[in-house]
């Protein structure tokens, strides 16, 4: 498992190692010992998965206030996305900054985001099934988020025509919202 730091500090990226065969692959999706060996100690205690079923899907920009707050290992089992974090910690260096991954099947990409971010992700490919796990569970009244398409946040999205959730368009700017994370 290769991980890379990204221009966001916490925010990490594993390229599992993928054994190829004749029959297929094999790869290790999570290993705690993995994340043990690079400082991070996080009990994972939900799998999710969400299915979309047009490219163009365009989901969040979502997170959990304290105290319930989630970490995310994402990743994407069959098709791709453009996947977003938006850093939403008061006093970090790149509070308010966006950076995008493409996260697809085939290049077996997973991303590691802390507590304290924003996340969404746009689908690039009909029937794109998306995987994560997350160290908190779901909490209604702690579900927060803002705009994906907040144009002072400026996130590049792929030219495709967002399809969204009623729920998502009502989200508010990175601007009028008071965020509850800090450093
Ligand atoms: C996230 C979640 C949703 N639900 C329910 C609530 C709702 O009725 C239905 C659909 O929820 P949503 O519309 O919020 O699903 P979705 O827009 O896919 O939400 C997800 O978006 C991405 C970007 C994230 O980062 C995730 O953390 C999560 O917020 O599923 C759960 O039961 N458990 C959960 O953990």
């Amino acid at each position: 498992m290769d991980v890379t730091r990204t221009k966001i500090p916490g925010v990490l990226l594993f390229e599992p190692k993928v054994f190829g065969d004749h029959r297929g692959f094999f790869c290790e999706t999570y290993s705690r010992r993995q994340f043990a060996a690079h400082g991070l100690d996080v009990d994972f205690v939900q799998d999710n998965e969400a299915f979309s079923a047009q490219a163009g899907v365009l989901r969040g920009l979502h997170f959990q206030a304290p105290p319930m707050t989630q970490a995310k290992l994402v990743r994407v089992g069959r098709g791709a996305v453009y996947d977003v974090v938006v850093d939403m910690r008061k006093g970090s260096p790149t509070f308010g900054q966006w950076q995008g991954f493409t996260l697809s099947a085939a290049n077996f990409l997973q991303l590691f985001i802390p507590a304290g971010f924003a996340h969404g992700y746009m689908t690039l490919e009909a029937d794109t099934q998306f995987l994560y796990k997350v160290d908190q569970f779901y909490s209604p009244v702690h579900d927060g988020g803002i705009s994906c398409l907040d144009p002072d946040l400026g996130i590049d999205w792929p030219g495709l025509a967002p399809i969204m959730s009623d729920k998502d368009l009502r989200l508010p700017r990175f601007a009028d919202f008071d965020s509850p994370f800090s450093m």
